[in-house]
């Protein structure tokens, strides 16, 4: 038991300032579009991609579709949803409740399906509506694939890694990689304190697309006059909208000229909660400097990420969840009873 939850329901503020990346211009590498591009990966870690252009109308449709399956999905019983459990690193399969530590001490308030990228285009593995509902499902995850590939891409010409060095190198679209779609669900609130959000951590791949129409998630924003404080924001969900952020190994391979974004995920008050994310990751055999700079081969710094969210919350080693990030131990962030409170801090 993690404590009794009171208090008001969120305001959802502060709401965090982020760019808007336009897809249908950063495609033809837009000056301007490039410009926030990169300014966003470089500060914050977190933008808004623009998917309003007629190409992508397809993909939002496939959305909606996969979407509104995977909640009908969600209420079958749990012995039904636990035959599937995940394998591939976690990359494919289903999640329960509980299997991570939360936001306020106790256990997560969050299951997941994910397909991965390999198993779908493979048609391995997949639960009975998504080989039903197949085209779209596997359409839609070959669009994510897409548009995340083609910012990889932008972001390798932005900060101006030419041939040799290309970011497309490390993540080759025939090599086995631990790339997947997440179909997300969150229990409302539970004020026991034993099942609540999605614990704080940054994403362990190289690029997230997040969609939900639904408050929830929470940036770590450099708040302050130099951006020396950090506080946490809500991310406001936006239509035709996709949020993108930085993940450890962008973080990793780019030399650390990224930020591989903090978040968390808080429960709503009195309602489920859906979103949909895909995992753009390199490809497995991958090798990085990690955080101490050793070379490490990208499964090794899933593995020790993954054992991290599964710990309980006062075994987890918060260097890690939040990416080896903060050579200062937990880097200024302070858990408390009731929560995580972030405290003023200079170093990153
Ligand atoms: O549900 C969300 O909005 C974000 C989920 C997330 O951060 C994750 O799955 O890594
Ligand atoms: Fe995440």
């Amino acid at each position: 038991m993690a404590g009794v939850l009171s208090g008001p329901a969120p305001a959802f503020k502060p709401v965090a300032k982020l760019n808007t990346v336009v897809f249908s211009k950063v495609l033809d590498r837009d000056p301007e579009q490039m410009d926030s591009l990169m300014t966003a990966i470089q500060t914050v870690g977190f933008f808004y991609l623009d998917l309003s252009d007629k190409y992508s109308e397809g993909m939002l449709k496939n959305l909606e579709q996969c979407s509104s399956v995977m909640k009908d999905w969600f209420s079958e019983p749990i012995d039904v949803k636990s035959e599937y459990k995940t394998v591939s690193m976690a990359s494919h399969g289903y999640k329960p409740i509980g299997s991570q530590a939360g936001t306020h001490g106790g256990r997560d308030g969050w299951e997941v399906l994910k397909t991965g990228t390999l198993e779908i285009a493979s048609r391995w593995g997949l639960i009975p509506p998504v080989e039903k509902h197949y085209e779209a499902f596997s359409t839609f995850q070959r669009q994510c694939d897409y548009v995340s590939r083609m910012l990889l891409d932008r972001i390798s010409h932005g900060l101006g890694l030419g041939a040799e060095s290309s970011l497309n190198r490390t993540h080759r679209g025939d090599c086995p990689s631990k790339s997947a779609v997440a179909y997300l669900h969150y229990i409302p609130m539970d004020h026991s304190g034993e099942n609540v959000g999605h614990n704080m951590h940054t994403d362990y791949g190289t690029l997230t697309l997040v969609f939900t129409p639904q408050w929830g998630l929470q940036v770590l924003y450099p708040a302050g006059p130099r951006g020396e404080d950090r506080e946490w924001q809500w991310v406001e969900p936006r239509p035709n909208c996709a949020i993108v952020n930085v993940a450890d190994v962008l973080y990793f391979l780019t030399g650390r000229r990224v930020i591989s974004a903090v978040h968390r995920v808080l429960p709503l008050p009195d309602k489920d909660r859906y979103s949909v994310t895909y995992f753009l990751r390199p490809s497995d055999d991958t090798l990085m400097p990690d955080a101490e700079g050793n070379t490490t081969n990208v499964m090794e710094w899933y593995t020790k990420k993954n054992n991290n969210y599964e710990a309980p919350a006062h075994t987890q080693d918060k260097s890690f969840l939040i990416g080896g990030l903060y050579k200062d131990g937990f880097g200024g962030i302070e858990e408390t009873a009731a929560g995580i409170n972030v405290m003023n801090r200079t170093k990153r």
